[in-house]
């Protein structure tokens, strides 16, 4: 089980993350949602002591800093330099150094790892390919495979849908659901409304504070999204919750 009590986040004085308190049980797929700016990103780095933080994380009873082995992070696709002359097959590679070594060859299992990453995610015949010669949909596909070929127990993933076509959307969540059938936690953070909300056993209102948390249905409700996002909804927000959960 991840525990997470107390999580706070200040940047120089400003405020990222005011105290979260939430626990996810081994098998859930569980979203963070919220405004820009509402913390969603910190949080996800908090978890892994990527900033700053105040608070208890923990896996299986002991720090989830002392076993960052057993995590794969998928950060926003901003935050990756997409030019970086490395192949599709090397991304993924890379997730098998911490076991190799750096100046270790890949043996025939490590190999066997990344062609079993790449094919899960449908981009094994691009293997050739640089990083920066695929579409947006292909490159988080790419990352994914490198997330599985890390064999993690936890995955947390930075808007993993954002700029993604829907095959992409397709196989992320295939993947997701294999993840969680083996018992693996995932966690992301979102700005979809669509179905793929549907798809999550839990979610994270957040606007600074947690504001909700439950089923996506028990949390997607008016209150809620109005005391997250204000007046910055507009007009159709209902109308695609309702299509979202309620059809
Ligand atoms: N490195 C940083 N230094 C100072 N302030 C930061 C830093 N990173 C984030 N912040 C601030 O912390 C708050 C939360 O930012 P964060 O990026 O986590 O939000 P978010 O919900 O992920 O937003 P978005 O949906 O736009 O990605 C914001 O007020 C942001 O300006």
């Amino acid at each position: 089980m991840l525990e997470v009590r107390q999580l706070a986040v200040n940047y120089r004085g400003v405020r990222g993350l005011n105290p979260v308190s939430f626990a996810v049980e081994p098998g859930q797929l569980v979203g963070i949602i919220g405004p820009n700016g509402a913390g969603k990103s910190t949080l996800l780095k908090a978890l892994l002591g990527l900033v700053p933080a105040g608070g208890v994380v923990n896996y299986c009873t002991c720090p989830l800093h002392q076993q960052l082995a057993k995590v794969a992070y998928i950060p926003q696709r901003s935050q990756i330099d997409w030019d970086y002359p490395i192949t599709v097959w090397n991304v993924v590679m890379m997730a098998q150094i911490r076991q190799l070594g750096w100046f270790r060859r890949p043996n025939r299992a490590t190999k066997e790892t990344v062609e079993t990453a790449l094919k899960r995610v449908k981009m094994l015949n691009l293997h050739h390919r640089r990083i920066g010669e695929l579409s947006g949909g292909q490159q988080q596909r790419v990352f994914l495979a490198r997330a599985l070929a890390q064999q993690a127990d936890l995955f947390l993933f930075d808007e993993p849908f954002t700029g993604v076509d829907k095959k992409t959307e397709a196989v992320m969540l295939e993947v997701f659901a294999q993840l969680r059938s083996l018992g693996k936690i995932l966690i992301l953070s979102t700005h979809e409304w669509g179905q793929s909300l549907s798809q999550l056993d839990r979610l994270l209102l957040l606007n600074q504070s947690l504001i909700a948390e439950g089923s996506p249905q028990q949390v997607m409700t008016p209150e809620n999204l109005h005391q997250a996002y204000g007046s910055y909804l507009g007009n159709s927000w209902h109308q695609k919750i309702e299509t979202s959960f309620f059809c």
